[in-house]
C-alpha cells in the first residue's frame, strides 16, 4: 500500500507538490496522470526516498522507504531508465543490484527471462535500444519480488508490442495482488491499463476515482430510441429532464438512463434503445487538468 498524505515539495519558491494526498491499495493498476510538470515524478521520487518532503509524508506499506530494511523485497521502481552504467552487461547491471539486497543469481536469470532480455543479458547496457533499456528498468523493479510498483512513464520508448507487452505486465502484477502506481500524461493509456486514477495538476489533487466513475461523471446525454416519441418527451420533461430530437431519435439530458427505462416502462413506451453518451475521457481528463497545463500550444489553448 501507498500513503502519501498533505506532501509539499518546495524548490526554491515555486511548490512542485502541494499538500497531496492519496493512497493506492493492492489489487489495482492505479493511474497517476497530470500534464507535464504536475509533479507526479517528484511524489514518486518522494514515496521512494529519492527525494526529502518539504512537509508532509509519503509511506510505503505504513513505512518510510528509508525505514525499510531490503527495500527491493518490498518496493521496485522504474524512474529513469536511461540512468545505468553503460558499460555492464544487463546480467551484471542486475547481478550488482541483487548482491546488494541479498538476492541470488538464479533470481537474475528468471528476472531477465521474465522482461524479455535473456537473448541479450550479456551485451553491454550502452549497446542496448531505448526500449531493451525500458525493459532493464522494469527487471531491475521486479528484481525483488516486491509487493509494491512505481513506474514512471513505462511507455516512453517501448514500440507497440513492448506498449502492450508492459500494460499486460502491469494488470498482471495487480492481479497478484501488488500495489501498482503508474505515472503517464496520456489519458488513453491509461484507460487501457489502469482501474483507478489520481489526476494532478500543479501538484495538487483534482480527482482521485476509478475508472467507471471517471466516464460516469463525464456522461453527457443518454440516447433514447422510441417510436412513441412525443408520449415519451412528455413522459420525460414532467420528471425535469431536458429532451432534444437528434435524427429521429431522442437526446436526454438530466436523468439516468435507469430513470428513463423506468418511466418508460411506467407509461408502457416500448424503448428500443437507451445508450449513456459519454465525454471520451481524453475530453474529460483535459477539461479536469485546463486549469493546470504549464505551456499550451496556440492551437491547443483555445
Ligand atoms: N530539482 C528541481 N529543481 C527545481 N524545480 C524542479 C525540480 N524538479 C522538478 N521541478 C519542478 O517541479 C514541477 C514538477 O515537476 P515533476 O517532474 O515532478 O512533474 P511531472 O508531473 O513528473 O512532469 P513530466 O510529465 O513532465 O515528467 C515542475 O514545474 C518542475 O519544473
Amino acid at each position: 500500500m501507498i500513503e502519501v498524505r498533505e506532501l509539499t515539495k518546495r524548490y526554491g519558491t515555486a511548490r512542485a507538490v502541494d499538500g497531496l494526498t492519496f493512497e493506492v491499495k493492492p489489487g489495482y493498476v492505479a493511474g497517476f496522470l497530470g500534464p507535464n510538470g504536475a509533479g507526479k515524478s517528484t511524489t514518486m521520487r518522494a514515496i521512494l526516498g529519492l527525494d526529502r518532503p518539504t512537509s508532509g509524508e509519503a509511506l510505503v506499506n505504513g513505512r518510510h522507504y528509508a525505514e525499510i530494511k531490503n527495500p527491493m523485497h518490498h518496493v521496485g521502481a522504474l524512474i529513469d531508465a536511461g540512468a545505468v552504467h553503460g558499460g555492464r552487461s544487463a546480467y551484471d547491471h542486475l547481478h550488482v543490484l541483487a548482491r546488494s539486497n541479498g538476492i541470488g543469481p538464479k533470481r537474475v536469470v528468471h528476472t531477465l527471462e521474465q522482461v524479455g532480455l535473456a537473448g541479450v543479458a550479456r551485451r553491454r547496457v550502452g549497446t542496448l535500444s531505448l526500449g531493451m533499456k525500458q525493459r532493464l528498468g522494469v527487471a531491475a523493479a521486479l528484481l525483488g519480488d516486491p509487493g509494491v510498483l512505481l513506474f514512471d512513464e513505462p511507455v516512453n520508448g517501448l514500440d507497440p508490442e513492448g506498449i502492450r507487452w508492459i500494460r499486460h505486465l502491469m494488470r498482471d502484477l495487480a492481479a497478484e495482488g501488488r500495489t501498482v502506481l503508474v505515472s503517464s500524461h496520456l489519458m488513453s493509456e491509461m484507460a487501457l491499463t489502469a482501474d483507478r486514477v489520481v489526476v494532478i495538476g500543479r501538484g495538487k489533487l483534482i480527482l482521485e476515482a476509478s475508472m467507471q466513475d471517471l466516464s460516469d461523471r463525464f456522461q453527457r446525454d443518454v440516447l433514447v430510441r422510441t417510436a412513441h416519441r412525443t408520449e415519451l418527451t412528455r413522459a420525460l420533461e414532467r420528471s425535469g429532464a431536458t429532451v432534444r430530437q437528434e435524427d429521429g431519435a431522442l437526446a436526454v439530458q438530466g436523468i439516468t438512463a435507469h430513470d428513463i427505462g423506468e418511466i418508460a416502462a411506467h407509461q408502457r413506451i416500448p424503448v428500443h434503445e437507451l445508450t449513456p453518451r459519454s465525454a471520451s475521457l481524453e475530453d474529460a481528463y483535459l477539461e479536469l487538468t485546463d486549469d493546470s497545463v504549464e505551456y499550451r500550444t496556440e492551437e491547443t489553448a483555445r
